[in-house]
């Protein structure tokens, strides 16, 4: 753990072609344009002043480079590369062996660093602001502060719960970097640099087709891309062009989510399966003689969500519709003293259909079928 990435020594080895999809450089690093012209800034900076450079925090949902990123970071700054991840600093003492092997101007990456220990997160403190190693040695009377000085060096940690971060942790770091979901042109290109790199030649429109199922995120699109080059590898040709590969990513099983900017990640058969629990059938249509029956019983009617990614939607961009029993759509639902467009309208608010969060959107989606 301690000892560098052996995959991270300046020169390329052959048995690094397999991991050839991570892109080696900040160049090569395709989109989060804005994320990527100021680490450029700040690594030049570090490197014409020959200090460590402030220490970085990479967030955002799984799969979108912070990994990648941090990689990159060591490699342009010309330093050695340490991984290690919350969850393993089970101790200080772990962290403590950590920090004392690195040399100046190193970069240590935290994964997951929302899931350091809290007694670990203490020793990180002082660690981080003054280059000063705070250790308790012995027990009960005998026990002694020692302290440590450490060589300067550069931390990077990558969370996808910015939230569970302390506010102390949070603040010790000077360059916050949030990564965003990729367009689909910017997934399009990376998925043509896979399959470049894969040693395939790819059309236009196949790339187009893998990055529009991609959910804004590279690693699905990599996952994709591997899908296919498995099917057509599997029937003995890579297939060129959409009209091939869409057949093999609907066999090779892969949800079909909209837009990769905030496109659903509820794919239209788990959306079926809400709908169903929603008192619809699995496509969500509310046949009249069942809406009539419930209006019999004096149930309220139920808003039928809709969602960009169910082919079934009648109006794809429309947040909830209310049907009654007659088929039509009133404003307010009677008797309910609530709206359900004022409800779904509080619902845009706190969950943008463009959040960044799945997690949101899936429970926006909740929400709106349980109004
Ligand atoms: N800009 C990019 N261009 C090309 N490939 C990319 C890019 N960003 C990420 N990838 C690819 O996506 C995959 C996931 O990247 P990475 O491991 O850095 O994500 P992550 O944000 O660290 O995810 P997690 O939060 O799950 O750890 C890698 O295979 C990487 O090669
Ligand atoms: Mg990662």
């Amino acid at each position: 753990m301690t000892e560098p990435d052996p995959t991270l020594r300046p020169g390329p080895l052959p048995e690094d072609a397999d991991r050839a999809l991570r892109p080696q450089t900040l160049n090569d690093f395709i989109g989060q344009e804005e994320a990527r012209a100021n680490l450029r800034v700040f690594i030049e900076s570090a490197r014409r002043r020959g200090e460590a450079m402030d220490h970085v925090l990479f967030h955002g949902p799984p799969g979108l480079g912070k990994t990648t990123l941090a990689q990159i970071m060591a490699r342009e700054l010309g330093v050695n590369f340490r991984m290690t991840s919350g969850p393993v600093l089970a101790k200080a003492g772990d962290l403590a062996a950590i920090l004392t092997n690195l040399e100046a101007r190193d970069v240590l990456f935290i994964d997951e660093i929302h899931r350091l220990n809290p007694a670990v997160e203490e020793v990180l403190y002082p660690a981080l602001e003054d280059f000063e190693l705070d250790l308790v040695i012995g027990e009960g009377p005998a026990a002694r502060t020692v302290r440590i000085e450490l060589q300067p060096f550069t931390l990077v940690g990558a969370t996808t719960r910015l939230g569970l971060l302390t506010t102390p942790l949070r603040d010790r770091f000077g360059i916050p970097t949030r990564l965003n979901f990729y367009t689909h042109a910017e997934l399009d290109h990376i998925v043509a640099r896979g399959a470049r790199l894969a040693g395939l030649e790819s059309e236009p429109a196949g790339t187009a087709e893998i990055a529009r199922r991609a959910r804004g995120t590279p690693r699905i699109a990599g996952r994709l891309l591997r899908r296919v080059i498995d099917f057509c590898a599997g029937r003995g040709r890579w297939a060129a062009d959409a009209r091939h590969r869409r057949p093999r990513l609907d066999a090779a099983g892969c949800r079909y989510a909209g837009s990769g900017r905030g496109g659903s990640s509820i794919s239209w058969p788990d959306c079926g399966k809400l709908r169903r629990r929603a008192g619809g059938d699995r496509n969500g249509c509310r046949r009249p003689g069942r809406a009539a029956r419930r209006a019999g019983r004096g149930d309220r009617t139920l808003p039928v969500a809709t969602g960009p990614d169910c082919p079934h939607a009648a109006r794809p961009d429309a947040g909830a519709q209310r049907v009654d029993a007659s088929g039509s759509r009133p404003a307010q639902a009677a008797g309910s003293g609530r709206s359900v467009l004022s409800g779904a309208g509080f619902l845009e608010k706190s969950c943008p259909e463009n959040s960044s969060f799945p997690r949101f959107r899936k429970r926006k989606r909740w929400l709106l079928l349980t109004l």
